[in-house]
């Protein structure tokens, strides 16, 4: 079914002080929101633990930004998914272009650690995404649709109920350059058109944009038919920030 979400990504930065402030904030900020709006909060994974107990009882919920392509064993300083699941993560991000990027994750140890999720019964946010040099020369929809579909090409039935997908494209990251919402739109369609060539239930499956979100920005983004809610960075670190973002997506029509 398609879900309404807000997520945190709040990549290397944090502290267990950051974790009990930002979360109290955030949190009271929340509070009452309509309960179709997933709230996910996705730490560094050395803070799942407070997260998790932060969070509990709450309409708050826990995700990773990370997990090994293996199952388990001889892999020092690596995360199994199912250990991520024992902390009750509900998300695991994928294929978020700094681990593209920095950390020369290729299309092949992307899929494989989309598997991982899938099999620990866990929920993937694939992230896929464009760079500035392929956006320019007019290969942007072109790469985004060979990323959906060197990740996703197999899934089979139930499997697609576990897959949300993040389209940020790598010029709009950290840089306070969004992508128009015009533009976002015409790519999330794009995106729920291979989507059902690679048989899924495209309609069902729900697609955030992230990339310099704002509070400002919000509203014209989750507008859009087919943005179901955004994966926001730095504006997750300042929870009057995030706590609108969330309002956004809400009732995005109403704030307008
Ligand atoms: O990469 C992002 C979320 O995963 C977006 O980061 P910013 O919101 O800081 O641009």
């Amino acid at each position: 079914m398609r879900r309404k979400i807000v997520a945190a990504n709040w990549k290397m930065n944090g502290s267990e002080e950051m974790v009990r402030t930002l979360l109290k904030d955030v949190k009271s900020g929340v509070a009452g929101l309509d309960k179709g709006v997933e709230v996910v909060i996705i730490p560094p994974s050395l803070y799942l633990r407070d997260v998790q107990q932060e969070v509990k009882g709450s309409q708050l919920r826990l995700g990773a930004q990370n997990v090994a392509r293996w199952q388990a064993g001889a892999y020092t300083g690596e995360v199994a998914a199912e250990m991520l699941s024992d902390f009750d993560c509900r998300y695991v991000l994928v294929g978020h272009s700094e681990r593209r990027q920095l950390f020369a994750e290729s299309e092949s140890v992307v899929a494989e650690k989309l598997q991982q999720v899938l099999g620990a019964n866990l929920n993937v946010m694939l992230c896929v995404g464009e760079t500035l040099e392929q956006r320019q020369a007019g290969q942007a929809e072109q790469v985004v649709c060979e990323q959906l579909s060197s990740a996703l090409a197999g899934l089979q039935g139930r499997q697609w109920q576990q897959v949300v997908v993040a389209y940020e494209p790598v010029w709009a990251i950290g840089t306070g350059k969004t992508a128009t919402a015009e533009d976002a739109q015409s790519m999330h369609a794009v995106m729920r058109k291979q989507l059902a060539k690679l048989g899924a239930p495209a309609e069902e499956i729900t697609l955030l944009y992230g990339g310099s979100v704002k509070p400002e920005s919000a509203v014209g983004l989750f507008q859009q038919p087919d943005i179901d809610g955004g994966l926001i960075g730095g504006a997750s670190l300042v929870a009057a920030d995030f706590v609108e973002i969330c309002k956004a997506l809400e009732a995005p029509d109403a704030i307008s």
